[in-house]
């Protein structure tokens, strides 16, 4: 209990710190969600993250510092492996139609469970490659999955039409920006500051170029 009463409090000091208010009760799951990822990756190895306090910091907190950013009443997390950060915001924004994708059946196997267990209404997990997925979502959101090229290409039929995709990087990815498709548009860029995370990382929020707009032309020129 006083290994969970520390990780309690570097999950809310750490909300404090994003600037976030959370719904009642989201800590609580948010750290039933991360316990039963660790259990489960002591078998199946979903993450390469296995001290606890790094899951709060590089998982939790880096999840959650895209919250500001979740648009619409429907998303879908592609390349979501164990639910990062498509788990995390169910949690801290619940009322939306939530989709978590990923080819990989063990992780879409704890993804189910953890939907079961967690009770997270209106979220769904889905073994399927990216390609092969239909529908349209208000949000889109990607961490550590693919390039920008490719994660367009692959999903990009995804995105609503005045949908949002929000792509986690690291560095920032001004090398991939030529990549982006012709039809999508990177509206901004910004650094995100995770607490207790000295790494850099980047959030690109990219939407479709809109008919008779410029703007798909040079992605470059929407970056701020
Ligand atoms: C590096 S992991 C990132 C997982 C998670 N988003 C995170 O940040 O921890 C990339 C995930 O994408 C999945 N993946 C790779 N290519 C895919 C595709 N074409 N369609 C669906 N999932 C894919 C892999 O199975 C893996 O779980």
């Amino acid at each position: 209990m006083a290994a969970r009463d520390a990780l309690q409090a570097r999950l809310e000091q750490g909300i404090d710190q994003l600037g976030l208010r959370l719904p009642a009760g989201a800590v609580s799951r948010l750290l039933d969600y991360q316990g039963l990822l660790e259990r489960w990756n002591a078998t199946y190895n979903l993450t390469a993250v296995r001290d606890p306090a790094e899951m709060i910091t590089r998982h939790l907190l880096d999840s959650l510092a895209i919250l500001p950013y979740v648009h619409g009443a429907s998303l879908a997390d592609l390349g979501t492996g164990p639910g990062l950060p498509g788990i995390v915001l169910a949690i801290a924004a619940p009322g939306r139609e939530i989709l978590l994708v990923d080819s990989n059946g063990k992780k879409v196997r704890f993804l189910r469970e953890a939907i079961r267990s967690l009770k997270l209404e209106g979220v769904r997990a889905l073994q399927s490659r990216v390609e092969d997925v239909e529908g349209q979502y208000d949000c889109v959101t990607a961490r550590a999955f693919a390039s920008l090229a490719d994660m367009l290409g692959w999903g990009g039929q995804l995105l609503a039409p005045d949908g949002l995709w929000l792509a986690m990087k690291g560095k920032r990815p001004d090398d991939e920006l030529p990549g982006v498709p012709p039809g999508f548009t990177v509206r901004g860029t910004h650094a995100l500051s995770v607490p207790g995370l000295p790494a850099e990382r980047h959030l690109l929020v990219i939407g479709r170029t809109s008919a008779g707009s410029l703007d798909g032309a040079a992605p470059g020129d929407a970056l701020h």
